[in-house]
């Protein structure tokens, strides 16, 4: 990338609602843009900013990015312009980039923006004739500028543009949509009432969705699947037998966007009316508004933003000038371009369809998560099934399921457990808890888990089963009993790498011990990152946005202080992930990690990079170092060179943030994680049960497909056998040899180069 766009200039405007991420966003592509040689410039005002030109149109340099990635909205303004829906506005910013040398357009907006800039680019060259025509530019502009590259990035709250799994935005609303329904739970419950939310969304319902999933919603209304029938009696009944059950409360969610089947509002006043009059609850209704759009940006947010911006750049080095206009977009854990047209079409055609009253369409057009996301809301939020869906395979179809977790706890172990206990009994199967990992398996720890045994763990950090280091290692025999004693079929092992080496070596058993010779599966789930198998675990995202957090606080402690430079350790042991992806999200001066192997000379020369930035003006530095980054040089000893080196220019505070970072209340996205793979786990280690199921009702199976890690690779979801792993594992270090992450860090050393100056 460096210097490739020599010459050229870059520039990048925000459009339509704005939503947190976009100013890490804009970071990158300031950063990423200079590094690559062009001059970036900043288009204030949304498509009006370009439309009116003058002081709208600004040079950015590095310092005009500083200190802005915790915060959200977007620094250089956003709006909705009426006049770029005209071909008379389009002309006018025609003219202002053309003015300003401008040949690279990077838009950051909804699906409306990227309309925009789709039809911008395709009317380009008629633009320049008609300014031709009219005088207002020379015909040697006409040729120097007769290519417009443009490339999209989606920020919106709402998540409604196809082709992209997440946009920029969506996942910190529902951090904000999740603390407060958390919050509303403890005084809903206190005075048994009931609580509807209104979530934004516009008509889209994903953010409805996925906050009734995390927050354990007894009823959701959303756009794309308006309720059928009766729906007000259903509602009720449902509302209902959930308290008869025990619940102290209900949460109703209903996105704005809301419609009955003949394509009526429904509206949180009508749900109100109706639960008062039917149930004569004590129900209060709360609007979230816009503060869904504000607050700090969650650290996916700011990672995904620092990642698209520079995909952004790098799209437009590559640029040639017959290439149709591209969007990136995330898929799985990828970055892909995708043609902005197909997307922009995709994403209009649902609104045709949802006019259509196509229901059943429009989830589809939602694209492939959302359908399988609305199936789980739809299996674990009901009520207790009378009649649960046996496995309609055999009669012998009733088999057991264990689940426990193994290693130190993290948050969205519970959602797991949860979403693992539901979809079992659902399908007419019995669940048995093992308390304390392992140890529970070789001392008899196991107890059935009902239906609502589970209920209110979605919310809750750590693991309600209890969590040990043991291994099955030396208590093969005894381990071996209780599966037997309690005919265990399948095992769920929730956990990190410890979790991973407990299955490896139950496999390994499988010739000694018949018992072993069950379907079994790990979910990683950990705040290390560590397991091999998988490029994301359980817990981690809850572990990076408290790192990230304290990283906004601290930072924020030294206003008016002297020059300091803040040392931070992260959890992890020798995996670098949290300290490489905070280091993104925190916008750090680095990040040391085990993986990138370093001496005291890189401390040295970082301490003379950090010297030269104070000299320029900068007041504050911010490093990141894994708990075990280097075995001869810790970070007790870095802290002690950084402020011998560093005086008299800086001084020096040490944080170590410990076991902060493993608890909280679980990230929107750990128990979206954690829900999604535990149902995942569920079907397949059914699927593997019965097939593995023997004509004298034993589950007996060698093969190493039944013995398999859970994981996220790239771009989807695979099911890898422990053995297999053994090759990718280093067992002495506990990481996994290939680190998709590896490849951010390139980057973080692009965007550090000027953090922080002030
Ligand atoms: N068809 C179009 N042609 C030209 N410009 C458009 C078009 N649609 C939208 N725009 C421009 O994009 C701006 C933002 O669009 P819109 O208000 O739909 O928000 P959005 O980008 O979809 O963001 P959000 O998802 O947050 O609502 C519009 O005000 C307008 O300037
Ligand atoms: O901020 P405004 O213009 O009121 O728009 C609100 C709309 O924008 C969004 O926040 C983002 O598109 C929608 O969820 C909501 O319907």
């Amino acid at each position: 990338m460096k210097g490739s766009l020599k010459g050229q200039a870059i520039a990048v405007l925000t459009s339509g609602g704005d939503s947190q991420g976009m100013n890490a966003t804009l970071r990158a592509i300031v950063r990423c843009g200079l590094y690559a040689g062009a001059k970036v410039f900043f288009i204030r005002e949304g498509y009006q900013g370009m439309i009116d030109g003058g002081a709208n149109i600004e040079e950015a340099n590095s310092l005009s990015v500083s200190k802005i990635i915790h915060k959200g909205g977007t620094i250089i303004g956003s709006a909705r312009c009426n006049e770029f829906r005209e071909r008379s506005g389009r002309l006018k910013a025609a003219k202002n980039l053309v003015g300003n040398g401008i040949t690279n357009l990077i838009v950051i907006g909804g699906d409306g923006s990227l309309t925009g800039a789709n039809l911008f680019k395709k009317e380009w060259s008629s633009l320049l004739e008609e300014l031709i025509r009219k005088g207002e530019i020379f015909s040697i502009e006409n040729t120097k500028y007769s290519c417009l590259s443009v490339v999209g990035i989606v920020g919106s709250i709402d998540n409604d543009f196809c082709q992209t799994d997440m946009t920029i935005g969506t996942d910190s609303a529902l951090h904000r949509i999740i603390e407060s329904i958390d919050a509303i739970v403890e005084t809903a419950s206190s005075h048994q009432r009931t609580f509807i939310l209104e979530v934004m969304g516009r008509h889209c319902g994903y953010l409805a969705l996925v906050a009734g999933l995390a927050t354990e919603a007894d009823f959701i209304f959303i756009p794309e699947c308006p309720p059928e029938g009766d729906w007000q009696l259903k509602m009720c009944e449902k509302l209902s037998s959930h308290r008869k059950a025990g619940q102290r409360l209900n949460i109703v969610i209903v996105s704005e966007g809301s419609i009955d089947r003949n394509g009526n509002a429904i509206t949180a006043e009508m749900i109100k009316n109706i639960i008062v009059e039917n149930l004569n609850q004590d129900t209060r209704i709360t609007v979230l508004g816009h503060v869904q759009r504000g607050g700090r940006p969650s650290a996916f947010d700011r990672v995904i933003g620092c990642r698209m911006g520079a995909e952004a750049v790098m799209t437009l080095t590559e640029a040639d000038p017959e290439k149709i206009p591209c969007v990136i977009c995330l898929e799985g854990n990828q970055l892909v371009r995708r043609p902005l047209i197909d997307c922009v079409k995709d994403t209009q055609a649902i609104q045709k369809v949802l006019n259509e009253r196509n229901w059943e369409k429009v989830v589809r057009l939602r694209g492939d998560r959302f359908g399988p996301i609305l199936g789980t809301y739809k299996m674990l939020y009901g009520t207790m099934p009378i009649k649960p869906s046996f496995e309609k395979v055999q009669n012998t179809s009733r088999y057991t399921l264990a689940v426990m977790c193994v290693g130190s706890p993290a948050c969205g172990m519970n959602a797991a457990i949860y979403s693992f206990t539901r979809s079992c009994i659902y399908r007419g199967h019995t669940v048995l808890r093992v308390t304390d990992g392992m140890e529970g398996l070789i001392n008899d720890l196991v107890e059935e888990l009902k239906w609502s045994s589970v209920v209110g763990w979605v919310r809750e950090g750590g693991t309600f089963i209890r969590t040990k280091r043991t291994l099955p290692d030396g208590n093969y025999k005894k381990i071996a009993k209780t599966i037997r004693k309690h005919k265990i079929n399948g095992l769920l092992v929730i956990g990190g790498f410890d979790a991973y080496i407990s299955v490896l070596q139950l496999a390994e058993q499988r010739k000694n011990h018949l018992e072993f010779r069950i379907p079994m599966v790990v979910i990683p789930s950990t705040v290390s990152n560590n397991v091999p198998g998988s490029d994301f675990s359980v817990g981690a995202d809850t572990a990076l946005n408290e790192i990230t957090r304290i990283c906004d606080g601290i930072r924020q402690s030294a206003h008016g202080t002297n020059r300091r430079v803040f040392v931070v350790e992260t959890m992890g042991g020798p995996c670098g992930y949290l300290a490489t992806l905070a280091g993104l999200a925190g916008g750090a001066d680095q990040a040391y990690i085990f993986e990138e192997p370093f001496s005291a000379q890189e401390y040295l020369r970082d301490i003379e990079r950090m010297k030269n930035k104070m000299r320029h003006g900068v007041q504050r530095g911010l490093v990141l170092t894994s708990g075990k980054a280097n075995v001869n040089y810790n970070s007790r000893f870095m802290k002690e060179l950084f402020i011998h080196e560093g005086d008299p220019e800086f001084d020096v505070r040490m944080n170590v943030l410990g076991h902060y970072q493993q608890g909280g209340s679980p990230s929107p996205f750990d128990r979206y994680l954690g829900t999604k793979m535990s149902v995942k786990a569920a079907d397949w280690l059914i699927k593997k049960v019965i097939e593995c199921d023997q004509p004298d009702a034993n589950v007996t199976s060698k093969s190493p497909y039944t013995a398999v890690v859970l994981g996220i690779l790239e771009r989807q979801y695979s099911f890898t056998p422990v053995e297999e792993l053994k090759t990718e594992a280093d067992f002495e270090n506990r990481l996994p040899r290939k680190q998709w992450w590896l490849k951010l860090r390139h980057l973080l050393g692009i965007l550090a180069s000027h953090d922080e100056e002030s």
